[in-house]
């Protein structure tokens, strides 16, 4: 792996984002991002996956140097396309991807960001998509991610000015989901991510298929796909421990059956 190291803590997979000096994303760096999740997929250890930068930033975007050599619409459309695929595969990803962002998520940065199940972020970064800044625009599907998070105003003018809104606004305008200190960002994301990860990964990944598919279902057909879900969590393993466990009055060891 050249631009992404991979620990793994208690059924928690830490992947550190390392390209120096920004962590531009690239198309490698997105190539590599794939596989990453193609492993991580398949590993009966890893039930949370928690995505950081290491150095100053998070990520300050799609690689800018890289732009110079794109040559036609077709080609900067299609290096857009291969961006918008990578968010939408996190998105869907089976398992929940928490993203702890320091320093700067900035365009393709804050896309990426955006494209994780939760945000946590340190109080002082800067979230934005400054690509009218650079005479162009997201192409990572922050255009349809950011209105979603802060609505229709919030993201016109974070697109038009260029200027990033820090952590705490992030909260404030339900873009993050929690701020702290930047030196607690990663002990704070880890315990979140281990909470999640003594859950089912079972009801879990019913609960993302869920959550997703209110982007494009109708209420009616989300709920009855819920209703599906409902029956085949139900019959799990984990429900039964999870129910005698409440009666024993003891944790759930969940087993993923
Ligand atoms: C479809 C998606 C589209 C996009 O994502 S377009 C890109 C959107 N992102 C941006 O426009 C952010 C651009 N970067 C910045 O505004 C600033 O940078 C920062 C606020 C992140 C940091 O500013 P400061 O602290 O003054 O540092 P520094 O000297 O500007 O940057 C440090 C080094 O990092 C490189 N760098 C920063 N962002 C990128 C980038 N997005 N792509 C490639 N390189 C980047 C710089 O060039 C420089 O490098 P060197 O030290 O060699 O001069």
């Amino acid at each position: 792996m050249d631009f992404f190291r991979l620990a793994k803590e208690e059924f928690v997979a830490v992947v550190t984002f390392s390209r120096p000096p920004a962590n531009a994303l690239s198309s490698a760096v997105l190539k590599e991002l794939s596989t990453i999740l193609d492993e991580l997929e398949t590993d009966p250890e890893v039930r949370v996956v928690l995505l950081h930068g290491e150095g100053r930033f998070f990520s300050a975007g799609a690689d800018i140097k890289e732009f110079t050599s794109v040559a036609s619409a077709e080609e900067a459309s299609s290096l857009s396309r291969n961006g918008q695929l990578v968010m939408e595969r996190i998105e869907r990803f089976s398992k929940p991807v928490i993203a702890a962002i320091h320093g700067a998520a900035l365009g393709g940065g804050l896309e990426l960001a955006m494209s994780c199940h939760i945000r946590i972020v340190a109080e002082t970064a800067k979230l934005g998509l400054p690509e009218l800044q650079l005479g162009i625009i997201p192409g990572f599907a922050g255009t349809q991610r950011l209105v979603r998070y802060v609505g229709f105003g919030k993201a016109a003018e974070m697109m038009w000015t260029s200027e990033p809104i820090t952590g705490l606004e992030a909260v404030e305008w339900g873009l993050a989901n929690k701020a702290v200190p930047e030196e607690k960002l990663l002990d704070e994301a880890k315990q979140l991510a281990q909470k999640i990860a003594a859950k089912s990964p079972l009801s879990v990944r019913a609960t993302i298929e869920l959550l997703n598919a209110a982007k494009e279902k109708s209420f009616a057909e989300a709920v009855r796909e819920e209703a599906e879900w409902f029956g085949r969590v139900f019959v799990s393993e984990d429900a039964k421990e999870g129910v005698q466990a409440f009666l024993e009055k003891r944790p759930p060891v969940f087993q993923g059956k």
